[in-house]
């Protein structure tokens, strides 16, 4: 089921700063269409933190129709810290959801009894499967390969979007001995060629807005052992992917996109500011080059 790559949408917004649905609808079919097994809707990259609850909600539908349309897989962002209102938002998914995305708490840091606690509760509650969101740079809670592995082998825990910023002793850890159904999902854009070798079943890669087939191919490079053409491919993209991350996630992403005509501005809200024309310039001459 989590196979594959799958891509975070960005939230296009109009020129008069609402979310622009129809470029959504449009992009989505753009990245199925090069091959991405799924969407991710309200991760990091669709900005979710600034959207209104009813423009997440706008978001989600229109990705859930476009993936009940193409048959691929729909997973939603959640970033709560408190396990109560987590449960609840689970409990308020739509209809189509396939998986829920959810952040280990951020800022409280619970320590790894407190994530194993707030998981396992969330898991019982969950209408959907989980993927656990593993990103400690931006949360501040450190867990083990351990950890990871004992949610793992909860029926409702599907995987484990690992973000550690680097291959460290717990990824190899982990990945040496998973638990039956439970999947990695590389990301980290800059790191998901590595973890693919690792035995990753795929990524959730902002990058994968651009050149989506490449990033496809390398994940089924990685997956059929054909190790030349999969090193090839993952140093070539890991270039792109540094381009693209050259100023904090979307910025860069949505400048090209909006220079190639697939989003109607560059428009990013606040905090985030757009990215410089620089940035943008060569994020957009290494993307042509795939
Ligand atoms: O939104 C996401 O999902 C992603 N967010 C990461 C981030 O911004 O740190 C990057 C990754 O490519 C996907």
């Amino acid at each position: 089921m989590l196979r594959g790559i799958h891509v975070p949408l960005v939230t296009p917004f109009t020129e008069s700063g609402e979310p622009a649905v129809d470029a959504i609808e449009k992009l989505a079919h753009h990245v199925l269409d090069e091959g991405a097994a799924g969407l991710v809707a309200l991760g990091t990259t669709g900005e979710v933190a600034a959207l209104e609850p009813e423009e997440r909600a706008r978001v989600i539908e229109v990705c859930g129709r476009v993936c009940a349309e193409r048959q691929a897989s729909l997973m939603v962002g959640l970033t709560g810290n408190d396990t109560r209102s987590t449960v609840r938002a689970l409990r308020e998914l739509p209809e189509g959801v396939g998986t829920a995305l959810v952040t280990i708490p951020y800022f409280l840091r619970p320590g790894e009894r407190g994530v194993i606690a707030h998981f396992e509760a969330l898991a019982e509650a969950s209408p959907v499967p989980l993927v656990i969101y593993h990103i400690p740079y931006r949360t501040g809670q450190a867990v083990s390969a351990a950890t990871l592995r004992r949610l793992g082998a909860h029926p409702m825990i599907a995987g484990v979007k690992y973000a550690v910023g680097g291959i460290d002793q717990d990824t190899v850890d982990l990945l040496g001995d998973l638990p039956d159904g439970f999947e990695v999902l590389g990301g980290d854009d800059a790191f998901v060629s590595p973890l693919l070798a690792l035995g990753a079943s795929g990524g959730i890669l902002a990058s994968a807005h651009l050149a989506t087939r490449s990033f496809v191919e390398l994940a089924d490079a990685w997956h059929a052992g054909d190790v030349p053409r999969a090193r090839a491919l993952g140093h070539r993209l890991n270039r792109l992917s540094a381009a693209l991350f050259a100023e904090p996630n979307p910025t860069v992403i949505k400048g090209v996109l909006h220079a190639q005509g697939l989003i109607p501005t560059p428009d990013v809200r606040l905090p985030l500011v757009p990215a410089g024309t620089e940035s943008v310039a060569r994020a957009l001459q290494t993307a042509s080059a795939e």
